[in-house]
């Protein structure tokens, strides 16, 4: 076994310290030094290992390869139906395939069940899970079947892509248009309205409109992926690079910026980053910022693209894409503010053992 290169670190660092990006970087790179000859890892397959998944050469296609776990205490809201939490863990997964272009073959589902979930609960999930891999023209091919404490939801989407066609982190271009495919900051509001403490949750439920509150929850608990738009937009061929936008508008710029080895540079226009009236009313009602919601966030399941600019005028119409930022050479991540200044943006956003 490599040995582990906790030289650095001293023996009390625990991974809280680390944050969850890094613990990647460090397990990736172990990965790749444990096996420095391994015909696994030629230079496709390797850069496609930090990328939203896999891909596996077939010849003229990919096969694509991605998993995405969920846990009740970190991603699933107590009022989120047992319906919904099992389409949500394909709607995560497959967004993950959009993200690459690719088209779905099959799901594989692994659950870890607590001994008391009633029986029409299970049921319930499992509808979910179904009826969800019907929306995305995709069979249930496997899994596995666990007890524990929480309820835990897991699940592995296979798809294929053209080799021609793929999506992937790297190749953005300076003068390349940055967009998105919806609105951010939307989920995020449904976050904070969901998990408010009672009190706080009955007082938004008298200050924000019906209408408000329905789209806001809708987004944080029936999310879904982008699926049609990523297949199609891979199929223009104008998609320079693209991921999708779990973790935070900026944290993903960042993920594209570091998969072209900061070659490229992106900045954001603050005034054009597509905010609804909703995210603001509900960042109001909290005293938050709507920006940060957008930038910072996740799980918006939207996807972040660069686009050749001569081919973006016509595509934004027909995909219903926001641009909102454009490529630079500077190797730098910046937002240009309301006023015209340009600040350093942060690749900073959700990171499993930094947020609680
Ligand atoms: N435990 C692990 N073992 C091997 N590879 C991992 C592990 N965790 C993450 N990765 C890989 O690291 C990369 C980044 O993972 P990450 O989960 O952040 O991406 P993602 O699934 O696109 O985002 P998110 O989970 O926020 O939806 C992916 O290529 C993923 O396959
Ligand atoms: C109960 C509960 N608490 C908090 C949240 C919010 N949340 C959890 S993970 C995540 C980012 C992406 O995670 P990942 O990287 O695992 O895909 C966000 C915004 C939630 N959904 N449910
Ligand atoms: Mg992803
Ligand atoms: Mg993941
Ligand atoms: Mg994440």
């Amino acid at each position: 076994m490599m040995p582990s290169k906790d030289s650095k670190h001293p023996p009390n660092l625990k991974i809280s310290n680390i944050g969850e990006k890094k613990l990647i970087k460090r397990l990736l790179s172990r990965s790749r030094a444990s096996q420095p000859n391994s015909p696994f890892f030629d230079e496709f397959y390797f850069k496609s290992l930090s990328d939203d998944a896999a891909l596996i050469d077939l010849g003229d296609n990919y096969l694509v390869v991605t998993s995405d776990l969920l846990l009740e205490s970190s991603h699933l809201p107590s009022d989120m139906s047992p319906e919904d939490r099992g389409r949500k863990v394909v709607t995560v997964n497959v967004s993950d395939l959009a993200a690459m272009g690719a088209k779905p073959i099959g799901f594989i589902l692994s659950l870890g069940l607590p001994e008391d979930l009633p029986l029409n609960e299970f049921d319930e999930i499992m509808d979910g899970v179904l009826k969800s891999c019907q929306d995305y023209e995709m069979g249930l091919m496997g899994g596995d079947t666990n007890q524990s404490d929480e309820l835990i939801l897991s699940g592995t989407c296979l798809g294929i892509v053209g080799k021609n066609k793929v999506l992937m982190k790297e190749g953005a271009r300076p003068g390349d248009v940055v967009a998105v495919t919806g609105s951010l900051g939307v989920a995020a509001a449904g976050f904070e309205f969901l998990l408010s403490p009672q009190p706080v949750k009955e007082n938004l439920k008298k200050e924000l409109r019906n209408s408000t509150l329905k789209l806001i929850q809708k987004q944080a608990i029936q999310p879904r992926a982008r699926l049609k738009e990523g297949i199609s937009l891979a199929n223009t061929g104008a998609v320079t690079s693209a991921t999708d936008i779990t973790d935070g508008l900026a944290s993903e710029v960042g993920e594209l910026l570091e998969a072209s080895k900061n070659s490229v540079g992106i900045s954001l226009f603050e005034t054009m980053i597509p905010i609804t009236l909703e995210v603001e009313e509900l960042a109001t009602a909290l005293d938050q910022d709507p920006l940060d919601l957008a930038l910072y966030y996740g799980e918006d399941f939207e996807l972040l693209l660069t686009i050749e600019k001569d081919e973006f005028k016509h595509l934004k119409d027909e995909f219903g894409l926001h641009q909102v930022g454009v490529v630079t050479d500077s190797g730098k991540m910046e937002i240009i503010n309301k006023d015209g200044k340009t600040n350093i943006l942060e690749g900073k956003g959700y990171q499993h053992f930094v947020n609680k």
